[in-house]
């Protein structure tokens, strides 16, 4: 039988990469862990709890809040105020940040943003949900925590990770080192090593996005998906379609086996749906971490200037070839929707 290594014994170990650590990030880390263990539970319950349906309230994005989002965000931010390395939590679910101010925690080094339930949409009918989280430091340790704190481009990103709560659930992270997943063992109640150093592969052969959207998409869009449904023996074409609605489960599918996954801008969406600060930014930190390609269409969503908690911004991701081709097709037919300061 071969030995287990769990989550918190893995963030000790790997605590010896960063000599100058304190051991503050790896106590974040466990208490994001936590959290989401509270979350997988009352996730694995819905249906026998009341915990499905709408509250009735709706987020800065104008999307009704569901019960479980409401839960899930009030844990997270719970855990990150008691376990006190963190000063703020910016929140999908929050239109402003939330400031930490207990005595524990007005000197931590730390900020975190989170989408607490990702993939909302799918909770009621009982497929994978989500939760995403980015690790930033502060810019200065000098005076209060402030909003420049929380704007600050996805590079500075220090750890960014994932849990998917699907058929089993997991969490990914990365710190910088590569990427490292880790599944629920709800005997132990403890997530353990079981996907080492993961790694995507640079070609895939699946596609995800909202085809429904079609008439919507950029041409530069329409024209790789004709080239995904084309047929061709060398580049294994046509691709498969997948979309299960959940970026969380959609990406995490993808570094596994390979495969692109896009949420362009469409005519009445500029800058799509998702968010850079809690989707595109920490997605994008892992997908390259793993060996991928994260993109607005154009460049790199990590080098998006970020100006405002809440923005949006188009999203590729997924295996470099499969990146590369899209951002050839968006650049050819979609020239117009390149950044300003490309053109
Ligand atoms: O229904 P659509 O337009 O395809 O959007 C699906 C996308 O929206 C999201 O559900 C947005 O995330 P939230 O559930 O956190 O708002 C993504 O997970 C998913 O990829
Ligand atoms: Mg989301
Ligand atoms: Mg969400």
């Amino acid at each position: 039988m071969s030995i287990v290594k769990t989550l918190g014994q893995f963030i000790i170990e790997k605590q010896k990469d960063f000599p100058y650590a304190k051991g503050e990030l790896s106590r974040l880390l466990r208490d994001i862990g936590i959290a989401s263990k509270i979350v997988n539970r009352e996730v694995n319950k819905a249906g026998l709890v009341d915990i499905l349906g709408e509250v009735g309230t709706y987020n800065t994005h104008g999307e009704s809040q569901k019960k479980l989002d409401v839960f899930a965000n009030d844990q997270f931010i719970s855990a990150l105020t008691i376990g006190g390395e963190c000063c703020i939590v910016v929140s999908e679910e929050n239109d402003e940040p939330v400031y930490i101010s207990s005595e524990v925690s007005k000197n931590a080094k730390y900020i975190v943003a989170i989408d607490p339930l990702d993939g909302s949409s799918n909770i009621d009918v009982n497929v994978s949900v989500g939760t995403i989280f980015s690790i930033y430091r502060r810019v200065s340790i000098d005076g209060p925590a402030d909003i420049k704190d929380a704007l600050q481009n996805g590079t500075e990103q220090v750890a960014a990770g994932y849990v998917v709560y699907g058929s089993s659930t997991m969490l990914v992270y990365t710190t910088g080192k590569g990427v490292n997943g880790f599944t629920l063992d709800p005997s132990i109640g403890e997530f353990c090593l079981s996907h080492p150093d993961m790694k995507i592969p640079k070609d895939g052969f699946v596609y995800s996005l909202n085809e429904g959207n079609y008439v919507h998409f950029p041409q530069g869009v329409k024209k790789y998906l004709k080239y995904c449904q084309a047929e061709d023996n060398e580049t294994k074409r046509p691709y498969s379609s997948r979309y299960i609605g959940s970026m969380i489960a959609d990406v995490h599918r993808n570094l596994l086996k390979g495969g692109i996954f896009i949420y362009p801008s469409t005519a009445s969406a500029p800058n799509g749906k998702l968010r850079l600060v809690y989707e595109g930014n920490p997605m994008a930190f892992i997908i390259e971490q793993a060996g991928g390609k994260a993109s607005n269409g154009f460049q790199r969503i990590l080098d998006t200037e970020v100006e405002s908690l809440h923005q949006r911004s188009p999203i590729f991701m997924g295996s470099e070839n499969m990146v590369l081709k899209v951002e050839e097709l968006m650049s050819l037919y979609s020239p117009e929707l390149a950044p300003k300061e490309m053109m």
